[in-house]
């Protein structure tokens, strides 16, 4: 060893210096995975020091580029990996990470068919799990010792990386739905007999195995998904912030949205519990929701209809005279949104461009303050830059988007862009549950997040972003903590008593990058 001892003051400024000397942004997160690998504390140090610049690299959208770029840029495995070809191992390699029952709050699970918007790259989809967890500590505290990566190798339908040498994952299509029900299960019972208090996230699962999964184990085990429950809580929140900026209850807005899959229908559903809690009855709260999938608006009796969608198809009746495009086999977006004249545009269809310049300023016709939430990842499936939607609406639009944008400058006044990502949601949820130890994730702890993190903005001054900026995240977290331990409480799923202390109680749960002391023996 060299003989002088930096702090880590000093490591820290090295480390960043050497992040920025990087000459692109695969190359930055390749950069801090070593770095991570190296020294997860000074890792965690700078991630937390520069999270605004350093988020969209080791998380959305790099983190997407790392995924598809998973077998050329590897070097070394973090994670636990199991295959649907060796269940037998499930347990032994669970065992493996050495973490015994009472270490582990938190796994994140992947089986990486539904990538972002980018979809199947099979093994490659670890990162996306680790990504989370980079979140989950640098938001929230949660101590990465405590956490576990998983990937659930079932084979993948990409050809590509079939046919590629370097790929590292099972080499065979993705396994009929009896034998990944099996592995499923198999992994969900050894992971709750060898970590009883883990909370069991899943992330971007295909639409139909990310329902059936959530539906099978969400009453019997510590389960939450986040594309389905996260998401749907970041959007209330920010259809919360964005029509109390605007003026009218909930309630008495219309929302169309693109994209009824796992991220489109968990919103539709949180938006429409929502509006019951204000007072609407189930049928006419989702009488004021318009899903578009891709053959259209969803209407009864349509073919090809997937169970979670049924709830919100509209009644033929209502578009008979609606223009139907007979290529795309229903009616679309377009004339949804001339018909609905929406308050609310919400896109989660991975098409980018999808919200074009006609249909936002036909919504702009009809109403004041247009919420538009284009929310699909990567950065180029985004339905709609905000820079457009600004000007095409004169600057009235109060945006989120999935990815993170700059500023936008118009007529004098900054936009400044919330982040409608659930990475505003996992943190605080995954440290409220941990502190609470709740048994489950219910609604109302979902509902209480999504109050908790609309409360954090003032969308009404200009230019406000109707969600609160990434760089005050950790507080963002501990506010979405909070809420979730008191609502635990209030759904009778907590095991630890939730009083005034809570909010200490939450911060000192709360890892710090710091060296331990090491002394010489
Ligand atoms: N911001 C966030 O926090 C967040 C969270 C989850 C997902 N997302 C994004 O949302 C997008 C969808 O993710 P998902 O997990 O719901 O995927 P998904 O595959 O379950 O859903 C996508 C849906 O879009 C539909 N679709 C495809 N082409 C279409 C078209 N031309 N017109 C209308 N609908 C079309 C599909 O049929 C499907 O139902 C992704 O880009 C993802 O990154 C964002
Ligand atoms: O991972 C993200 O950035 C959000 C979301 O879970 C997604 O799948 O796009
Ligand atoms: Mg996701």
């Amino acid at each position: 060893m060299p003989p002088q001892v930096l702090t880590q003051d000093q490591q820290a400024a090295r480390a960043y210096t050497q992040f920025r000397s990087q000459p692109d942004d695969l190359a930055k997160n390749v950069y801090l995975t070593a770095l991570r690998d190296r020294n997860e504390v000074l890792f965690h140090r700078l991630l937390g020091d520069h999270l605004a610049e350093m988020l969209p690299i080791v998380y959305t959208p790099t983190v997407g580029t790392a995924i598809e770029r998973y077998s050329y840029e590897y070097r070394r495995p973090r994670g636990v990996y199991l295959s649907v070809d060796d269940p037998d191992a499930i347990e032994s390699s669970l065992r493996a990470s050495g973490l015994g029952a009472d270490d582990v709050d938190l796994i994140v699970a992947t089986d990486g068919e539904a990538i972002l918007g980018i979809g199947d790259w099979g093994v490659g989809g670890i990162d996306i799990a680790v990504g989370k967890l980079a979140v989950y500590t640098a938001a929230a505290g949660v101590d990465p010792a405590r956490t576990l990566a998983v990937m659930l190798d079932v084979g993948t339908d990409r050809q590509e990386l079939l046919d590629d040498p370097l790929y590292l994952g099972n080499r065979h299509p993705r396994v009929d739905r009896d034998r990944y029900d099996a592995f499923i299960d198999a992994y969900v019972t050894a992971a709750t007999k060898l970590f009883p208090d883990a909370l069991l996230h899943w992330e971007d699962f295909g639409s139909s195995n990310a329902r059936r999964i959530l539906d099978r184990y969400r009453e019997k085990t510590l389960t939450f998904n986040d594309d389905i429950q996260g998401t749907g809580a970041v959007n209330l929140a920010a259809v919360l912030s964005g029509v109390r900026a605007g003026g009218a209850a909930l309630r008495d807005h219309r929302v169309v949205l693109l994209g009824a899959g796992t991220a489109g229908v968990g919103i539709a559903e949180q938006l429409r519990d929502a509006m019951i809690a204000e007072g609407l009855t189930p049928r006419e709260a989702a009488g004021r929701i318009w899903a578009v999938d891709r053959h259209g608006l969803l209407t009864d009796g349509q073919q090809g209809l997937r169970d979670f969608q049924l709830p919100f198809a509209r009644p033929r009746a209502e578009v008979a005279d609606w223009r139907h495009d007979e290529n795309l086999g229903g009616v679309p977006l377009a004339e949804v949104v001339d018909r609905v004249r929406p308050s609310v545009l919400i896109g989660a269809s991975g098409q980018g461009g999808a919200f074009t310049e006609d249909i936002v300023r036909s919504m702009a016709a009809h109403t004041d303050r247009p919420v538009i939430l284009p929310l699909s990842n990567p950065t180029r499936l985004a339905e709609a830059v905000p820079a457009d939607l600004l000007a095409w609406t004169g600057g009235r639009a109060l945006i989120a988007t999935g990815s993170p944008f700059a500023p936008v400058e118009t007529d004098g006044v900054t936009h400044h862009i919330g982040q409608a990502n659930n990475a505003l949601v996992f943190p605080g949820l995954g440290l409220g549950t941990a502190v609470a130890r709740a048994e489950r994730i219910t609604d109302g702890m979902l509902v209480a997040a999504a109050r908790a993190i609309a409360d954090q903005t003032d969308a009404t001054a200009p230019g406000a972003p109707i969600l609160p900026p990434i760089d005050r995240l950790r507080d963002t977290s501990v506010a979405v903590a909070v809420a979730v331990a008191r609502a635990a409480v209030a759904d009778g799923v907590a095991r630890e008593p939730v009083d005034d202390t809570i909010e200490e109680r939450v911060l000192a749960a709360m890892w710090l990058p710091e060296y331990p002391p090491i002394e010489a023996v």
